[in-house]
């Protein structure tokens, strides 16, 4: 599949957040969207999961079929996400049935993530980092081509955050698309960067947001 991202506009509270982003990723890519606090790279991120409307522009794909862009994507934000008077493993199935395409089992899934001994706990026992890879942990029990992640590091260990660049890794060598919102490098080394913000990029880095208020 391809995401194609054209001419975008972001506006929030009656204020221009950015205007004319435009860009287009295809599978195995990368793409770090990085910028200041209040750039807009989270409101970016809604955009493409389709909970925020553009002021501009428009989002599309390609080579998904009759499946929409949301149907394409796991969201894993700054908000987790997760039920906290279920268990680890109670959450990961839900997610699962929910989402559809299933893949790893929840254990399978937390394994991958170092937490096999969380599975049977309530998420509102487990501490920040826990809570954080087992939302992430999501990405695996469903399989969708788009993972879309907003600063997926937080209040994670630097053991976890090779994990995560492992699992992002992967699912790119496999055809997927990894959209990640971040301050940090990640793991995403090799990906293409997005800058959102005032700093002028290069005429020909079609990624450059042309217009700031
Ligand atoms: N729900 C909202 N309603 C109105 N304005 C919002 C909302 N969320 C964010 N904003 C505004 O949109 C602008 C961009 O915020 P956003 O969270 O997208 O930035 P960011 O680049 O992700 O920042 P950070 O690096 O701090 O996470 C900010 O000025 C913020 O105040």
């Amino acid at each position: 599949m391809r995401l194609i991202v054209e001419n975008l506009a972001c506006r929030r509270s009656g204020r221009r957040i950015f205007a004319g982003l435009s860009f287009a990723v295809g599978p195995g890519e990368g793409l770090m969207v990085t910028g200041r606090n209040g750039a807009g790279k989270s409101s970016l991120l809604t955009m493409l999961s389709g909970r925020l409307k553009p002021d501009a522009g428009a989002i599309r794909v390609e080579g998904t079929g009759e499946a929409t862009l949301p149907e394409c994507l796991h969201v894993v934000g700054h908000r987790d996400g997760l039920k906290s008077a279920l268990t680890a493993a109670e959450n990961l199935e839900f997610a699962r049935n929910l989402l559809g395409h299933p893949a790893a089992s929840p254990v399978q899934a937390l394994e991958a993530l170092g937490l096999p001994h969380v599975a049977r706990l309530p998420v509102g026992y487990l501490s920040a980092g826990q809570r954080r890879r087992v939302a992430l942990a999501r990405l695996l029990v469903c399989r969708r081509p788009v993972w879309l992640l907003d600063e997926p590091t937080a209040a994670l260990d630097l053991a976890s955050q090779g994990v995560l660049a492992g699992l992002m890794r992967h699912h790119r060598a496999e055809g997927g698309i990894v959209i990640a919102a971040t301050h940090q490098a990640l793991g995403l080394e090799d990906a293409r960067e997005l800058r959102i913000g005032p700093v002028a990029a290069p005429a020909e880095d079609a990624f450059a947001a042309e217009e700031w208020l």
